[in-house]
């Protein structure tokens, strides 16, 4: 029963077709057209013819007719953008009234329409017309056939442009962005993922012809293998990431050697394929390589979920869509499950999911990883404050054994070695150098009359009182009890008037020294008390220069000169090697 082009049904129209599968040689129109009459063709029955991969030609004809008196015009919209040759024959009274080849077997192939397949525009006389399809693809032959009014071609058209361009789009942006990523954070999963998607922006510019129809028209031979190497490169681009991001090389080593095996192995048998010139062999690799894809995909996902890696649920629900997506779409134009337009675009759906959850998985890393960051940051703010405190505790450690606890002065071990500088220095400048040895006179009866801490009192002030009396580079040490060492570096190279300059320090020092205390104490039953002290010295003076003596013996020298001083009533200086 033809076909009445004024109530054409909507989809597909291969249940309305007759079908001959060609054994042998190739037929022409007449040989077909006489087959038909000898009944030899058979219902087509299913909507869209799906014959899987290597399948042999076919002749499909459809019954048309223009029930007007006028011709129509409608669009003819076949197989799809990978079909190899569709030679289409429109018969009208018998007679041909259109050959037309196409197919990316041809360069240039005419009426490719991306995301569809072949569009054609025939004219339908009025009355009856047979119209013979010779369809031949060693890849999977899938051969939707649709009549479409001009407004309905357009639509379709716009409709699958402005899919792919959101595809497209989406995909690209994420790409972008992890890339973007990558260069900021030098995490290699952005890059990976940035290229996996890249991959599949590729394979599926090459299934939906955009390829083909932009960048290589002319060239049906790099056509022929385009999609089935991307198919294999977007599978090897799938496993590269999913081992960055799983961490394979750091907790399944193994798990990485197989997956990097099996990816060698796809992309070294696709390259055989291609050096032998097998489309066959490279569709059978493709399609193989892409469904065990799928499948080890969720595999390391739930490997991962195994290992109770957190990030490895995203991961894993991520690539359940992806192979679902993945594997219904391959699955359908492989010939396996009828072909439609969800089979077909179910990789689309799933990739756009899957990708939204790998963004999901890869940002839940990221808060990991920075989770961890601030952690080590606290830790490491905690230990610079540890570390500053043992500084603090060895400075003052340092300060106990280098120093007086009370006055803060140099103690006795610092001065010996300052000592020893100050020996080695005059020897090296040939300058003098002086040590004036001090000892407060009649200091006990004060600790005895007022108590110990009035003794400590006016034993710092006496220190303060010192070291105002000296330049900062000489040193004022507490020897111990009552008793204080200045020394006096750099006295100069002459004699008598290093001898003059100690001279004057010292008398400096003993009017400094002999001014009045005064102290306010306040008793623990909070009476306050002001206490006045006047304060003596004794001090005995050693000039030295060069190797005249050790420091033990400058400071039994200084010691010999203050008691001399003593002896002689206190208050008073006495210097070393010289008569009183
Ligand atoms: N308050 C206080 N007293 C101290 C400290 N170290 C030593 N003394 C006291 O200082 C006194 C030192 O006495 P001496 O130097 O022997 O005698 P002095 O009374 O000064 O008499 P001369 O030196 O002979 O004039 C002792 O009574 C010590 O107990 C200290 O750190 N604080």
């Amino acid at each position: 029963q033809p076909l009445s082009l004024n109530e054409l049904p909507a989809g597909s129209l291969g249940g309305w077709t007759d079908l001959y599968v060609e054994e042998g040689r190739a037929l022409g129109l007449a040989e077909a057209q006489a087959l038909l009459h000898e009944g030899k063709f058979h219902p087509g029955g299913q909507p869209i013819l799906s014959q899987g991969i290597g399948s042999k030609p076919r002749w499909l004809h459809l019954a048309l007719i223009n029930p007007t008196a006028a011709p129509i015009s409608l669009k003819l919209a076949v197989g799809t953008t990978w079909t190899d040759r569709i030679d289409t024959y429109l018969v009208h009274d018998g007679q041909p009234t259109l050959n037309w080849q196409t197919g990316d077997e041809l360069a240039q192939a005419p009426g490719l329409s991306q995301g569809i397949g072949y569009i054609l525009s025939p004219g339908f006389a009025p009355g009856r017309s047979d119209l013979f399809l010779r369809v031949d693809s060693t890849d999977p032959l899938i051969f939707p056939i649709e009549l479409l009014t001009d407004e309905q071609a357009r639509e379709l058209q716009q409709r699958v442009h402005y899919s792919y361009g959101f595809i497209f789009g989406f995909m690209m942006a994420l790409a972008a962005y992890n890339a973007t990523l990558f260069f900021g954070l030098r995490k290699r999963s952005h890059l990976y993922y940035a290229v996996y998607l890249v991959s599949l922006v590729v394979l599926i510019a090459c299934y939906t012809g955009h390829g083909f129809a932009w960048l290589w028209p002319d060239r049906p031979q790099v056509q022929r293998y385009a999609i089935l190497v991307a198919m294999v490169i977007y599978g090897c681009c799938g496993l590269l990431f999913a081992s960055r991001f799983l961490a394979l090389k750091e907790h399944a080593p193994r798990v990485l050697r197989f997956v990097q095996s099996f990816a060698a192995a796809g992309l070294a048998a696709i390259a055989i394929s291609i050096l032998l010139d097998s489309q066959l062999a490279a569709a059978l690799v493709a399609f193989n390589f892409a469904a065990l894809f799928s499948v080890s995909m969720v595999l390391l996902g739930l490997l991962t979920i195994r290992n109770s890696r957190p990030s490895g649920r995203y991961f894993l629900i991520a690539a359940i869509f992806g192979m679902l997506g993945a594997g219904s779409t391959t699955l359908a134009v492989w010939g396996g499950i009828p072909f439609n337009a969800v089979t077909y675009h179910a990789l689309e759906f799933g990739m756009v999911i899957e990708a939204t959850l790998f963004a999901l998985a890869l940002s839940y890393r990221f808060n990991e990883i920075s989770g961890s960051l601030v952690e080590i940051n606290a830790l490491n703010d905690q230990l610079s404050a540890e570390v500053a405190e043992r500084k603090k505790m060895e400075e003052q450690i340092r300060q106990l054994a280098f120093h007086d606890s009370l006055t803060e002065l140099p103690n006795r071990r610092l001065l010996l070695d300052r000592l020893e500088q100050a020996v080695a220095a005059s020897k090296r400048k040939k300058s003098y150098a002086a040590l004036i040895f001090l000892d407060l006179d009649n200091f006990k009866p004060l600790n005895d009359l007022h108590g110990h801490v009035v003794g400590d009192l006016l034993l710092m002030e006496a220190a303060t009182r010192l070291q105002a009396c000296v330049r900062e580079t000489d040193t004022v040490a507490r020897f111990g009890g009552d008793e204080f060492v200045v020394m006096l570096n750099d006295l100069g190279e002459d004699q008598s008037a290093s001898f003059a300059l100690a001279r004057t320090v010292a008398e400096k020092i003993l009017a400094a020294i002999a001014g009045p205390y005064r102290f306010t104490l306040a008793h623990s039953d909070e009476t306050v008390a002001d206490v006045e002290h006047n304060c003596t010295a004794s001090i005995g003076v050693v000039v030295f220069t060069d190797h005249q003596g050790s420091p033990d013996d400058l400071i039994k020298w200084g010691d010999d000169a203050m008691y001399r001083a003593k002896m002689a009533g206190r208050n008073t200086i006495r210097f070393f090697g010289q008569p009183d």
